[in-house]
């Protein structure tokens, strides 16, 4: 598909004959979604994308937007020069309110405004005076404190507009903002947008079954039926055009409800004829410049939306970038019209994702303190199961087994959490990755940051205590090198399980970690010993991540220069009192610490290197 884009303030999308196909399992014919549309979405005006279900809607919103670019065919021109990429001058607001719900509206505005405009161009007190105005307009300041999680559905919308407002894109692609508001929230939603587009920006945005008033508000409506468009045109068309094909609105009806079911085919099957007469620029009329607040100026002022707010006077406060601006200069500074705010580095967008990080895993108390609580609660039980294992050699098997329960414990409990980390984020990701607040890798690279420490942690604190409780070699070498194994170990099951987590599905994700962790542990060589194993499966268990973390646990354990372990005096004899036995009972003999621990450290890499791939098709394929 040929993409043209302009990268002035003012832009109108123009697309040509856009064919959309998509793969149908065991069919060699493609399904064609849309079927040569065609259309002029300008600038200053406000686009609903109208239909019944299953029309296209979101296939074109996906395709103007960038969001789907395979299977698709036709011309695409965004303003007229051919310059940045399309991504570039829209933000894309999802139908889902993807925000994180521990940090407040303010913080939340503050830490996208640091992402998205650079400290070198506008002060701290400028990015808050910025923040402030598109609060005020969009009459969140009474909730600025707010947690996201406490929002209203209506706040959660505006709040969700309020942040691409911010680095001001000169158009947004909405995707049904008004599903799951009621209907006042929904009018004034419609409303704010309506004069949002006044201010020169090219807002579309789909919608499902608009009332009479919001219809009204739209200035162009472009319905899509079976893949083609059967009219663009303004709202107060909609009558006369539907007439000259034949179709009368009954009176008092609302003419969206009647162009929709005429879309639906209640009136038999007319798509292809609509279609016809939809080509071209005939049912246009120019649009209005005066705001929403001029046409219903009658409205009753008493209208309130969802949070109790008043309808009256939030016209009066559009203008955003200008309005209480302490001088001209700041006004211009924010100005919609100003092109001198430019993007922070991706080295600052990397600490600022890393802070967020970090406040995050501080306030959601389920991920780390009660996590770090569990693993040692865990420890102690686990601790006193298994006794003083570490020093009696009439325990020396169970000692073993004592070290697989806590490479396959911490494998799990580390493997499980991320099989479902990403899957949860992913939605998130994808509407700060798309808008351009920062690249997937700076992201991708601030979790690894954020999450080694956390994980390091985990491991200390559980291994510590089970290795107290059980007696271990009481050696700062063997302990730090023990340690150092755990932690590899649970670093690596979580690049494990994000690469579960981003490649399939979270059902099966966790389903493909379970099965491939008893296989590991089944090949690890210490529940069948290496020298009872067939020949071939020898070279399986090489396959067994756990069997690296193992043999390198017990080389630490057992290595050479371990004096002999106590045998109780109640005892006659100890077979494994001598770590040199041990070893080579499991045949372990000859391993060394170092080359096991290279090996482990090199999955670890493997792991998050494909984990990063896994995670960016996962975001593609949305
Ligand atoms: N990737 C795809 N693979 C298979 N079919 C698809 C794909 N994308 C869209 N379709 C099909 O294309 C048609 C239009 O889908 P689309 O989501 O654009 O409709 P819509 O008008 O937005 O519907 P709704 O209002 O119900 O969300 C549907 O029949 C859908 O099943």
């Amino acid at each position: 598909m040929e993409i043209n884009h302009d990268d002035s303030h003012r832009i109108d999308i123009n697309f040509e004959n856009i064919v959309y196909s998509v793969p149908v399992p065991k069919q060699k014919e493609k399904k064609i979604v849309l079927k040569g549309v065609s259309g002029r979405f300008k600038s200053g005006e406000l686009t609903a994308i109208l239909g019944p279900s299953g029309a296209g809607k979101s296939s074109l919103l996906n395709i103007l937007t960038g969001f789907t670019t395979k299977g698709v065919k036709g011309t695409l021109e965004m303003g007229k020069k051919s310059s940045n990429s399309a991504q570039k001058l829209c933000s894309y607001i999802l139908q889902d309110d993807n925000l994180y719900p521990f940090f407040t509206v303010n913080e939340t505005m503050l830490i996208a405004t640091n992402l998205k405009i650079s400290s070198r161009c506008m002060s701290h007190n400028d990015k808050q005076i910025l923040i402030d105005n598109i609060l005020d307009t969009l009459h969140l300041v009474h909730a600025k404190e707010t947690r996201c999680r406490n929002l209203s559905g209506g706040q959660k919308k505006r709040l969700s507009i309020a942040l691409e407002l911010i680095d001001d894109p000169p158009i947004l692609f909405l995707d049904e903002p008004t599903t799951g508001l009621d209907s006042s929230s929904s009018t004034y939603t419609i409303r704010l947008l309506h004069n949002l587009a006044r201010e020169g920006r090219t807002i579309v945005c789909t919608i499902h079954q608009p009332s009479a008033t919001i219809y009204e508000m739209f200035d162009l409506v472009y319905v899509l039926a079976e893949g083609y468009c059967i009219y663009q045109g303004s709202h107060s068309n909609t009558v006369p055009y539907l007439a000259s094909q034949g179709f009368q609105c009954p009176q008092f009806h609302n003419p969206a409800d009647y162009l929709l079911e005429v879309a639906n085919g209640e009136y038999g099957n007319f798509t292809y004829q609509l279609a016809k007469a939809a080509i071209g620029d005939q049912w246009r009329t120019s649009s209005s410049t005066v705001y929403i607040k001029d046409e219903y100026e009658n409205e009753s002022n008493s209208d309130r939306n969802d949070d109790g707010i008043s309808n009256d006077t939030e016209e009066k406060r559009i203008s955003v970038y200008t309005k209480t601006s302490e001088s001209e200069n700041l006004s211009g500074k924010l100005s919609f019209k100003s092109s001198i705010k430019t993007t922070p580095s991706e080295w600052t967008r990397l600490w600022i994702l890393i802070s967020r990080c970090n406040v995050l895993l501080f306030r959601d108390w389920t991920v780390t303190h009660l996590k770090l609580l569990l693993h040692f609660i865990s420890a102690v039980i686990i601790g006193l199961y298994f006794g003083d294992a570490g020093v009696n050699a009439n325990k020396s098997i169970s000692n073993i087994g004592f070290l697989i329960i806590n490479a396959v414990y911490l494998w799990y409990t580390s493997m499980m959490p991320a099989v479902l980390r990403f899957p949860a984020e992913i939605s998130i990701l994808k509407k700060e990755v798309f808008n351009n607040w920062y690249k997937l890798r700076t992201y991708y690279i601030a979790t690894l940051i954020t999450s080694t420490p956390i994980h390091t942690l985990f491991a200390l604190v559980y291994a510590t205590v089970v290795y107290f409780l059980t007696e271990q070699p009481p050696e700062p070498g063997r302990y730090l090198k023990v340690m150092l194994v755990y932690i590899l170990c649970t670093i690596t099951a979580d690049g494990f399980g994000i690469m579960l987590g981003t490649l399939v599905n979270p059902v099966n994700g966790t389903f493909f970690g379970a099965i491939s962790s008893c296989f590991m542990i089944v090949f690890c060589g210490f529940l069948v010993l290496f020298k009872h194993m067939p020949v071939f499966m020898r070279y399986v268990s090489d396959l067994s991540l756990h069997k690296y973390c193992l043999v390198a646990l017990t080389v630490a354990t057992y290595e050479n220069g371990r004096p002999d372990i106590m045998c109780p005096e109640d005892s006659f004899y100890c077979h494994y009192s001598k770590s040199s036995i041990i070893m080579k009972e499991l045949g372990v003999e000859t391993e060394t610490y170092s080359l096991n621990v290279l090996k482990i450290i090199f999955q670890l890499v493997l792991f998050k290197g494909i984990a990063f791939f896994t995670l960016r098709r996962a975001l593609v394929k949305g």
